[in-house]
This record gives structure tokens, C-alpha cells and sequence, in this order.
């Protein structure tokens, strides 16, 4: 299968991370998010990480200038209809994304192939609300998109082989490594990571020690690059609470409880860095 336009949904940090990549290795690309001022936001941080590439001399103004020429905004989920692949990247809720892959399977030709970036939803439950499950796939991408070199693929019980090596293909395209696992709640990235992110918040929630002291034990103890608290806040709090809500309802096992402390956080709007305030305050 041939893949020239690719739409993406959600003008969010990981929607905005993969418009990018994909533009900047020539792909025609729909960025789609029904919220504007979103996809402002989205489309300004696209163009300061790319002048910042500028540079650092890692692209020329040429390119830059073309990548952003490559990327179309749109507010109109119907434009997906001549796209050859969507990724999906809004919030981590499988309402909202069962609603969007049913209406995605109205709107495109039956070839288009339909991602996700999910952390931990089951694919094969997102597939089952379209009548294509065979072009349903996982596509998953890690936060900062421009930097992080995985892609891990997921299929779900129908999608075919020929999906799966077109996505594979895609992925290599947009110089990420592509990783296939298989689809159980938060894959293999997210039930090995988010135990231990939420492990380090009972830490804190238990007096053991403070942030600071957590993230400090990770970075010079384990040679982790951030430390799991910053890095709960850099993935957003929501996102890390969804993660464990899926992962303790998929399994029905206790060992994945969400922290309280992580709930409260997210009911008191801390989501993190993306909202200013979360383990650590956040100012522009
Ligand atoms: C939740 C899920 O479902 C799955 C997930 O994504 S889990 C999260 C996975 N991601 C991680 O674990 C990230 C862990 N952190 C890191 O790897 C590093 O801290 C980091 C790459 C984010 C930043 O690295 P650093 O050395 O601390 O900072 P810094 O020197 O500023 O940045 C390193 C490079 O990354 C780039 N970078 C940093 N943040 C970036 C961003 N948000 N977007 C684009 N590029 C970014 C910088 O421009 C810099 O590029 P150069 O090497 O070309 O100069
Ligand atoms: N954060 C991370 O580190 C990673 C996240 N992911 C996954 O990527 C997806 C997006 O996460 P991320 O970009 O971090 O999240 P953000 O919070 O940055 O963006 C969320 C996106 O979801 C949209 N959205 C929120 N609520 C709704 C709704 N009710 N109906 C429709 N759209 C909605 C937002 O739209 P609007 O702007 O209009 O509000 C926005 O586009 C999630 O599935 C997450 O699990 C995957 C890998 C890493």
C-alpha cells in the first residue's frame, strides 16, 4: 500500500510530534483538531522546533520551510476522505476514540488505514467500531516524537499482514525503529513503565521522600535521563492515570491500583508540565 497523506488527529503534544516527523520525511499531511485554538498551539510548536533545528544546523531553512508548507490544518474531520492513513493521537479515553474510528470508517475509502497512538487501549476493541478491524492498527509513538526512536506496532485480532508491513514501512520511513507486540493493556512500553512511575508517586504519597529526592535516586542511581516524577509530568498526569485505570481493569490485578495521590493531582487540574503545574510548577 502506497502512503502519500497522512491525517493526524489531536493538535495535542504527541499529535503536533508526529504531524512533524511525518512532514519533515515528505509526507502530505492533514493535521485535524476541532478545537482551533489547539491546532494553533500545535502548528506554533511545530515551527519553533523546527527553527530550532535550523539552528542547530540538523536541517536547512529550505527544508524547515518546506516541512511547514507540507503540513495542511483542518478543522473538518471529513478532509480525512482522500488521506491514505489517519493516526489518531486525542486523549486517552476509548468513548472518544471508539467515536472518532466509527465515524473515520464512514468518511474514508475503504483502503485507508486507520492508527492509533494509544498507550494502552486494546486495539482490537478500537477496530471492532469500524467495519475494516482488518486495517485497524496500533502505531505508537513515544513522547518527544522528534527524539524518541520507537515505534512500537500493535496489531489487533484482524488487522492483516499487509497492514502491518505498510505501517512497519511507514515507520522505518520516518527514521523511527518499528517494534511489533502484541495487543494486552499498555502493550509492553506502558505495563513496564507506568508501574514504576506510579510506584515512585506512592513514595511520595507515603512520606518516603520528597520529588526532588525520588527523581535524584532514579537519575544518578539508574542512569534514567529524567526522573519519574518529571517524567509523569512531562507524559501528562491524565494520560498516567489512564494508562493505570486500563491496566488495572485489563488485568483485574491490584498491583496496578492507581496511586491516590496521582487522582487527586488530576481532579485538582496538576496534569503536569502541559498545565503548568503538576510534581514540579511550570513557568513559559
Ligand atoms: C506514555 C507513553 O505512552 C509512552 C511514552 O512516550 S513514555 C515517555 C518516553 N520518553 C522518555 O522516557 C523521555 C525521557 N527523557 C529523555 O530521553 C530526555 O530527557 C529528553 C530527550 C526528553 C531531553 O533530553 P535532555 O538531554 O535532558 O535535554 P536536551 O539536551 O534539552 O535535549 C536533547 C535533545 O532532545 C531535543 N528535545 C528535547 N525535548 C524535545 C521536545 N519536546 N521536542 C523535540 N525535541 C526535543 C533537544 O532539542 C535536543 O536535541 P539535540 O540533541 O539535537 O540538541
Ligand atoms: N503524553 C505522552 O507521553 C504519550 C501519549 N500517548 C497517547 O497519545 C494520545 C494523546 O496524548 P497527548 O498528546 O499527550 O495528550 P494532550 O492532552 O496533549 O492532547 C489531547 C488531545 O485529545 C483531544 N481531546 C481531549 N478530549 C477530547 C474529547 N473529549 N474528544 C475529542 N478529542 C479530545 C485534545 O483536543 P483539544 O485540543 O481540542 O482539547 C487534544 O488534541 C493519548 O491516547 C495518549 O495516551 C502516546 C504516547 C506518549
Amino acid at each position: 500500500m502506497n502512503i502519500n497523506k497522512i491525517m493526524v488527529i489531536g493538535a495535542g503534544q504527541m499529535g503536533a510530534g508526529i504531524a512533524q516527523v511525518c512532514a519533515v520525511s515528505g509526507y502530505d499531511v492533514l493535521l485535524y483538531d476541532a478545537n482551533e485554538e489547539a491546532l494553533d498551539r500545535g502548528i506554533k510548536g511545530i515551527e519553533k522546533r523546527l527553527a530550532r533545528d535550523v539552528t542547530k544546523g540538523k536541517i536547512s531553512e529550505d527544508d524547515k520551510h518546506a516541512s511547514v508548507l507540507r503540513i495542511k490544518k483542518t478543522a473538518s474531520i471529513d478532509e480525512a476522505a482522500d488521506c491514505d492513513l489517519v493516526i489518531e493521537a486525542v486523549v486517552e479515553n476509548m468513548d472518544v476514540k471508539t467515536k472518532i474510528f466509527s465515524q473515520l470508517d464512514q468518511i474514508t475509502p475503504e483502503q485507508t488505514i486507520l492508527a492509533t497512538n494509544t498507550s494502552s487501549l486494546p486495539i482490537t476493541e478500537i477496530a471492532a467500531a469500524t467495519k475494516r478491524p482488518d486495517k485497524v492498527i496500533g502505531m505508537h509513538f513515544m513522547n518527544p516524537v522528534p527524539v524518541m526512536k520507537l515505534v512500537e506496532v500493535i496489531r489487533g485480532l484482524a488487522t492483516s499482514d499487509e497492514v502491518f508491513e505498510t505501517i512497519k514501512q511507514t515507520a522505518e520511513s520516518l527514521n523511527k525503529t518499528a517494534v511489533e507486540v502484541n495487543d494486552f493493556p499498555g502493550f509492553v512500553s506502558n505495563r513496564v513503565l507506568m508501574p514504576m512511575i506510579n510506584e515512585a508517586i506512592y513514595t511520595v504519597y507515603e512520606g518516603v521522600a520528597e520529588p526532588e529526592a525520588v527523581d535524584e535516586v532514579m537519575k544518578l542511581g539508574m542512569n534514567h535521563p529524567m526522573g519519574p516524577l518529571t517524567l509523569a509530568d512531562f507524559i501528562g498526569l491524565d494520560t498516567c492515570l489512564y494508562i493505570m485505570e486500563t491496566l488495572h481493569e485489563g488485568f483485574g490485578d491490584d498491583k496496578y491500583r492507581p496511586c491516590p495521590l496521582l487522582r487527586k493531582y488530576v481532579k485538582a487540574g496538576w496534569l503536569g508540565k502541559k498545565a503548568g503545574r503538576g510534581f514540579y510548577s511550570y513557568t513559559e
